[in-house]
């Protein structure tokens, strides 16, 4: 590598459902030519929107807000066709009952907050109100109907809860629409690969592998889950198979589906076309 290049700024949800990704990077990858900054979804969101980093996991619903800007790359995303286990409602009564009910959010979440507005909206014919919290189950359910949350904060209260119906919102999806849903891309700014198109082929590159190894070698990723994160090997070993990690036509389609969901309930201003990265492209960004 040129020494001349400044480091890939490179996003990290920081829960345990983008492990397989990030697993053997390290050891892919000249530690040089990146640094990881580990956040939320919504953190990495707005960083990414400022340019404090150029690539990375981000909410789907975020690339929807700035598609114009950005890119994504193929095979990689956060994904499920029907069951998800770590994007979970917590209620108090049964779906259609709390459709017009009160309704506390995550602050940590994009996609799954305007999934679920989707699916109260337009499948259940509710109108909701909605409020935003940090994501601690008591405190958010105390005075509602239902309570979002994603990532191992859902994983978490979901071994501990006793008293809540719990409602997986990629299965409520698939139900209704028999499609796939996308909750996290792998964006990267136009800009980044206009200056760098080698690094960032590289790190894809790296990136594919380390999904593909982790796949192959799961045993040391999940002993660590069981260590951070808690839970048994079982349980981890269906997480991480149940959760998707490509991205291809059949997650494509599923996610144009939900972007125009979110255009005609107004939660985006336009229905995002879905930019795919290449190497053959880079020459058309690159122009
Ligand atoms: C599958 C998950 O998807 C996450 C949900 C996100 C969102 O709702 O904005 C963003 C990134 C994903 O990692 C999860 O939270 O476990």
């Amino acid at each position: 590598m040129s020494t001349h290049n400044p480091k890939i700024r490179i996003g990290r949800i920081n829960y345990t459902n983008v492990w397989p990704i990030y697993y053997y990077f390290p050891e892919l990858i000249d530690s040089n030519d990146v640094e990881i900054i580990e956040q939320v979804p919504s953190s990495l969101n707005r960083a990414m929107a400022a340019g404090e980093i150029d690539m990375g996991p981000i909410s789907s619903f975020a690339y929807g807000q700035s598609f114009e800007d950005y890119v994504l790359f193929p095979d990689l995303s956060v994904s499920a066709y029907g069951e998800v286990n770590s994007i979970l409602l917590f209620h108090q009564k049964p779906l259609r009952e709390i459709a017009n009910g009160r309704i506390v959010l995550p602050t940590t979440s994009a996609s799954s907050v305007n999934l679920l507005k989707i699916i109260l909206e337009k499948f259940y014919h509710g109108k909701p109100t909605y409020e935003f919290a940090a994501p601690n189950l008591d405190a958010m359910i105390k005075d509602a109907d239902g309570a979002l949350l994603i990532g191992d904060d859902a994983i978490k209260e979901n071994w501990r809860n006793t008293k809540y119906m719990v409602s997986d919102l990629g299965q409520e999806w698939a139900k209704w629409t028999g499609k796939w849903m996308s909750f996290a891309v792998w964006a990267i700014r136009k800009e980044t690969i206009r200056q760098y198109p080698e690094q960032v082929a590289k790190i894809f590159a790296a990136f594919v592998q380390s999904k593909q190894q982790a796949h192959r070698k799961p045993d040391d990723m999940i002993k660590e889950a069981q260590v951070k994160v808690g839970g048994s090997e079982a349980y981890w070993h269906h997480y991480f198979n149940t959760l998707c990690y490509d991205f291809g036509p059949e997650q494509w389609e599923g996610l144009q589906t939900y972007y125009n969901f979110c255009f005609e309930l107004g939660f985006l201003p336009k229905a995002a076309k879905i930019d795919i990265w290449s190497e053959k492209e880079k020459t058309r960004v690159t122009e």
